[in-house]
Parts: C-alpha cells; structure tokens; sequence
C-alpha cells in the first residue's frame, strides 16, 4: 500500500481497548484496532494468520481473517483498498477522549500523505499505558514512553516557562498536581503533541523537541565523530585556512567541524606569533586561564614543574587532568625549532575507547567506574606563586543516559597516588588501565605531524591526546587552552550540535 493510500486507513482507524492488553476476545470483537509491540506478541501468541512485523502495527479483518502490518512510514504494505477495514466510529474521532483508570487509548496519526514535514519527525502514534503513568509517543523509528510528570515539568507554556530568558519559572506544587491528562491529541500535521491536564492547563510539544530531549536524549555531536586511525586521516588531515578561518563563517563552521568530527584541526597560513595565535582562537571563544596563565609559550628550559618544558618524548595524553573540568581545547603553533625530533603525536582517544569496548568490555566498565586522582604539584619559585592541583574524576566518561563516550582523561604522568580504589579491585584496575594504555599505544592509531611556524593546530582535549618525540636543539611552541563549555557553545549556536 502507498503511504497515501495508508494515511487514508490510518485517519479513519482508531480504537478504544480496556485493560492492559488487548485481549484476544475483545480484540476479535472490533474491526480494527492500532497496537503497539505487545499486543502484536498478543496476536502472535493467538497464532493469528498475519504478516508479522515486530514494531508497531496496523490490523484489520480482511475478509473475516486478521492482517497485520506495520504502519510505519517506511513500509509500503500491500493491501488492496478493498481490505481496508470498516471503521469502528466512537467518540475518539472527535479528537480527545477522556481517560478512565485502566484505559488505553490506542489513536491512529492521521496525514501521513498530507505531511510536509520529515516523517521521521512527526508523532505517528499515541498510547496512554494502562496505569496511566506515561505516554507512549512514536516519533519515527523511535517509541518515547514519557511519564506525565517529566511533561508537565517540561511544560513551555508562558506559565512554567519564561521564552524571553529560556528559563524555567519552577513549579514548586508539581507533584502535588493530579498529573493525569483529560485529553491528548495529536497536533500540526502530526508534529506535536497537546495535552489538556485534568486542572484545565494545556501543554503543547513538538515531536522534534521530546525527541532531542526525552532521555537519552543527544550526547551531542556523536552522530558527526568519525573515529580515525591514523591511516584514515594522515593524507587528508583536518584543515582550514588562516583567511577562511578569520574572515567567513564558513570558515569558522569548518574549523568547529573538523573538531567536531575529529577532534582536530590546522589552521594554515596564520601569523607565526602568540598574538596571531590568540586571534585566531578567539573567533572561536575566550582563552582560558589555567596556572599557566592565558596565552603561554614554552621550550625546554625546566621553566615549570612539568616535563613538557624539557626536551623528553612524551607519549600520548591529555592535559590539565588534574582539573576538575579539564581545559576544552588544546592549542598549539611552533614558533621556532632549529633542532631535530620534536615532531607531534595525536592519538584519537574515542577510538581507542571504543576499540576497548568491544574487545574487553569488562576493563571498559572499570574505567567508566573507577576514580583516578590527578595532581599537579610545584614548588614556589620565580616563575610560580606553588600549586598543588588535585582532581577525581574516571578515565572514561559516558554520558549516563545514552552510553555515548563524553570525555577521556589520560595521563599516566600525572597521576597522583591512587587511593580511591578499593585493594581487592585494584589488580582490575590495573588490567583495565594497562589494556587502554596498550591501545593508546598502537602505532596503527599514532598520526604524526611536525609543525611549523604558520601553522596553528587545535585539539579536542577532552577526546584527542597529544604527545611529542624527544628533540634538541632551540624549539619553542606558543598555545593556550579553551574552555570546553564555551567552545562546545559556539559550536550549537552556529548549529553543528
Ligand atoms: C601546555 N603547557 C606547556 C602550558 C603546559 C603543559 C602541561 C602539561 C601537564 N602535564 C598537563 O597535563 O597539563
Ligand atoms: O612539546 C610539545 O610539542 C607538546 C608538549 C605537551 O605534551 C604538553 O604541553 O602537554
């Protein structure tokens, strides 16, 4: 059947079921009926004659036998017009229906065919579960069963929500409101969702809008990363230049989408000096200010306590690990270097997560568990009033609804003493540790750049590690760090997250 033929179906089918599942007497006692993924193991269980599809549904008597099928939009169902059902008409058409206890609402979307919008997007079915707690919303492919109580707190409407400021005005009484709808209905051509609250207020959502923020919601920017080796980037490294950068928002969307999408970007052709390098970072956000100041440069003059100012290999992690928020963005430029070595290591460390999860899923889970302490500790001297930094945070940060891998945080240099581990769990931790590390070290991941003047490279610290070879000579690399909450701003509102 085409979709246009189905949305004629759909508009005039509906169905009102008691109970939790539709049963196989009072099934057999309609004409038609719309159901969800239980009711057709329902069906199946009564070993009814149908083509079966295990997502949602449409069943029809056809010529006394039953069918079933999907009504979902991809599927073109083959049915005659002839078998289209007859209709039962009840008071579900008029557009709302009142919910008793222990009712399911089952109510077809209508305008399929009609739509100018991206199906994917549209609310294609509604379903009140039988104790009333939830709705059940299809968007696309996706089925949302959304408890009343988050939509009523998510309320936009002018009285919950100030459109002005995007801020909530909080509903101290929420849960002491009788949070069962009167009504619900489908709205605009089957992209939104209307509910009549049994105190009289209305709350309105788009489909597009439960989707983005319903959980899981979107970790954000997942769907855009690409993993990479280093063989999938190295003749095409991510890049942009200095005047595409500076001077178009073209520019700028690229540099973004290329972190984005890799965790990395150059920017050639920009001045080779730190004041050039502070423009070119501040198209995307302001420098952040860590112990190092904001804009810094270094070289291998023992100048701090850290071994990135000598000339020591250094292999691949990230930075300000003993941050509690470590720095967002990594940013460097070679100014000067008359020596040999001192070429720069990337290592894509989503892919080196990954590569972890699905080869050894248990050391996964330990690190997305398990507490590892940072510090970064120094005298007080010239160049430093003393610090001693300290953080706690896991090696692996997932986002907690999605799965999806938020941040990883690297660095065996600085590690401080490990007290956070239990000492019956810490051989566990130390396999686990070691089978990243193992990864991380690989040299099929290692992508190899030497920079030069010119050349401004900027990396996704929470995602990409960096590292260096050893290396002689007079080198002196200029950079600074960007906080991750501003650059990851940047990046929705110019609309790439
Ligand atoms: C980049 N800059 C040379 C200023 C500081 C380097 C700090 C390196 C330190 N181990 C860390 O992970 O933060
Ligand atoms: O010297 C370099 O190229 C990198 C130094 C480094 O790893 C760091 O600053 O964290």
């Amino acid at each position: 059947m085409k979709l246009s033929d189905m949305a004629r179906l759909v508009h005039r089918s509906c169905a009102l079921v008691k109970g939790n599942f539709v049963s196989r007497s009072n099934l057999l006692s309609k004409d038609t009926v719309l159901f969800n993924h239980r009711t057709f193991l329902t069906l199946k269980n009564f070993s009814v004659s149908s083509k079966y599809h295990s997502k949602c549904g449409l069943h029809c008597r056809r010529n006394g036998a039953l069918s079933a099928g999907s009504i979902n939009s991809e599927t073109t169902y083959k049915s005659k017009p002839s078998l289209l059902p007859v209709v039962r008409r009840n008071s579900v058409f008029a557009g709302g229906v009142s919910l008793g206890p222990r009712v399911c609402l089952i109510k077809a979307a209508r305008s399929f065919h009609s739509s100018r919008h991206d199906l994917a997007q549209e609310v294609s079915k509604l379903r009140v579960n039988g104790n009333d707690e939830c709705v059940e919303v299809t968007v696309g492919q996706q089925v949302l069963r959304i408890p009343f109580v988050w939509l009523r707190d998510h309320c936009r409407s002018e009285r919950y929500y100030n459109h002005a400021t995007y801020q909530k005005n909080p509903d101290a009484e929420l849960l002491e409101r009788d949070l069962v709808p009167d009504e619900l209905s489908v709205t605009d051509g089957n992209s939104g969702l209307r509910i009549t609250w049994r105190d009289g207020h209305t709350s309105e959502f788009s489909a597009k809008w439960l989707q983005e923020n319903f959980f899981p919601g979107r970790a954000g920017g997942v769907a855009g990363r690409r993993l990479w080796n280093s063989a999938d980037i190295q003749s095409e490294l991510p890049r942009v230049s200095h005047a595409e950068h500076m001077e178009s928002e073209a520019g700028l969307r690229k540099t973004l989408s290329n972190l984005i999408t890799h965790g990395i970007c150059l920017v050639d052709g920009a001045p080779a000096s730190l004041d050039g390098t502070q423009a070119v970072v501040e198209r995307v956000c302001f420098v952040q200010r860590t112990i190092f100041g904001e804009m810094w440069s270094f070289s291998s003059n023992a100048a701090r306590s850290d071994t990135a100012y000598t000339g020591i290999a250094l292999g691949a992690h990230t930075d300000t690990t003993y941050m509690d928020l470590p720095a967002g963005i990594q940013v460097f430029q070679c100014l000067e270097h008359n020596g040999s070595g001192g070429k720069t290591l990337l290592v894509d460390g989503f892919r080196a997560i990954e590569e972890l999860r699905q080869t050894n899923p248990e050391a996964y889970d330990v690190l997305c568990r398990a507490v590892v302490p940072h510090e970064y500790v120094e005298d007080p001297c010239p160049h430093s009033p003393g610090y001693h930094l300290h953080s706690l945070g896991t090696v692996i940060q997932a986002h907690p609804a999605s799965g999806e891998t938020i941040q990883l945080r690297f660095n065996p240099y600085d590690r401080a003493p490990l007290n956070t581990v239990a000492p019956e769990s810490l051989e566990q931790f130390y396999r686990a540790y070691d089978q990243l590390s193992r990864i991380i070290a690989r040299k099929e991941g290692e992508l190899w750049v030497k920079l030069t003047p010119g050349t401004v490279l900027l990396v996704d610290n929470w995602r990409v590690m960096h590292g260096r070879s050893a290396y002689d000579g007079h080198r002196v690399i200029c950079g600074c760090y960007l906080p991750r909450d501003e650059w990851i701003s940047k990046a929705r509102v110019m609309g790439l997250l």
